[in-house]
């Protein structure tokens, strides 16, 4: 089997930091020997998309850059000494690639903090075009019956939301708070933390209560108009939920979290906010034994476990398809809060 391929291809291009966002025709490349050529056919738009494009994170990122890390397509070239892959197989693009595979990190399955990770969509070029290479041991395996655009969103933001899941430490039947539960990632941290048995509140802008609850959310809270957070979550969860993630791109909710976490209980950071120097007091931290934590996408293994979700028809994606030339227009909603769940590029549109 030989698949056709065009010589040029689009992609969404900007050239500077905030500056216009492009649809233009460039290169198809082809894969090194040990690569595969994807041809994308969904990527879902991260809210770490949109800070990169608005250049809060310039010492990971360069431009000009075609982003997304959130690709999901099929097989249509593979390098010489690529092994387990075959032309039509359906594969995943995900942020974190190039990692050693011999360093202390990556043995012990902590591949995202391999010092020669390179991030699609930050430091070379991403999933907002229509082929792109990636070593074969790299892109994720995706079940031929798996709705590839369902399966776009795992690459990034279903991986980082199972990983810090699992990160929490909460067990089955005890309480998650999820700040910023209404978004991308929110969305999805709420149907894989039921899946998993927790009990969730969910936190967001008050418009986004019936979307939450409609996941499987057990309680709401608005983050915006409720006028004491800490002691409302403290008394709605009976002294505190046993573990928080702050998914919110801001740095109160993530001062607060430290303050109504159970006394033991887990509180994971994954939320990137620009302004992201917190200050709590150590002390109630120190008695309380309090453990805070930092949480990064996750592993292969971690991929393919979050994936599985999808496959089985556990966690359902609430998905939006837009075109290519939308992007800009998502971002503009994601800094306005006004995104529920994800947006997902369709190339066929
Ligand atoms: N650590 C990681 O591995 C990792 C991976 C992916 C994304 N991220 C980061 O996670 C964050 C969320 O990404 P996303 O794609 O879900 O974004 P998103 O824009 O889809 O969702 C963010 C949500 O936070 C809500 N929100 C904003 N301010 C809030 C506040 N003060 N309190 C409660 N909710 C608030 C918004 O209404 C929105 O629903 C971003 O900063 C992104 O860069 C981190
Ligand atoms: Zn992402
Ligand atoms: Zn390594």
């Amino acid at each position: 089997m030989t698949v056709e391929l065009p010589s040029t291809q689009r992609a969404l291009v900007f050239d500077t930091w905030n500056g216009p966002l492009e649809v233009r025709q460039v290169p198809v490349p082809s894969p090194a020997d040990d690569e595969i050529l994807v041809k994308i056919e969904y990527s879902g738009i991260c809210h770490s998309d949109l800070h990169v494009w608005l250049g809060d994170l310039k010492d990971m990122s360069v431009c000009p850059l075609v982003g997304g890390h959130e690709g999901a397509g099929s097989v249509v070239q593979i390098g010489k000494n690529v092994t387990g892959w075959q032309l039509g197989d359906k594969a995943g693009v995900k942020l974190m690639n190039f990692n050693c595979l011999n360093c202390e990190f990556c043995k012990k399955g902590h591949e995202p903090l391999c010092h020669h990770i390179q991030n699609y969509g930050f430091d070379r070029s991403g999933t907002f075009q229509e082929y792109l290479t990636i070593r074969g041991v790299d892109a994720a395996k995706i079940n031929k019956d798996t709705n590839l655009a369902a399966a776009a969103p795992i690459l990034c933001a279903g991986v980082t939301v199972y990983k810090a899941l699992k990160e929490s430490n909460v067990a089955p039947g005890q309480i998650i708070v999820l700040t910023g539960a209404g978004g991308g990632l929110g969305s999805l941290a709420i149907q894989y933390a039921c899946a998993m048995g927790m009990r969730v509140v969910a936190m967001d802008h008050g418009s986004k209560e019936a979307h939450c609850k409609g996941l499987g959310a057990e309680w709401f809270v608005d983050a915006f108009e409720t006028p004491d957070i800490v002691s409302h979550i403290t008394k709605l969860t009976e002294g505190g939920p046993h573990g928080v993630i702050n998914f919110a791109v801001a740095r109160k909710p993530m001062e607060q979290a430290v303050e109504y976490v159970r006394k033991r209980g887990t509180v994971v950071f994954v939320g990137l906010p620009k302004d992201s120097k917190v200050t709590f007091d150590t002390t109630p931290f120190i008695f309380n034994a309090i453990t805070i934590k930092g949480s990064i996408v996750g592993s292969r293994l971690d991929v393919d476990e979050a994936m599985e979700f999808v496959t089985r028809g556990i966690v359902k994606v609430p998905l939006e398809l837009v075109k290519l030339e939308d992007v800009p227009a998502v971002y503009q909603r994601m800094l306005d809060g006004k995104i529920n769940s994800r947006a997902v590029v369709d190339f066929s549109l």
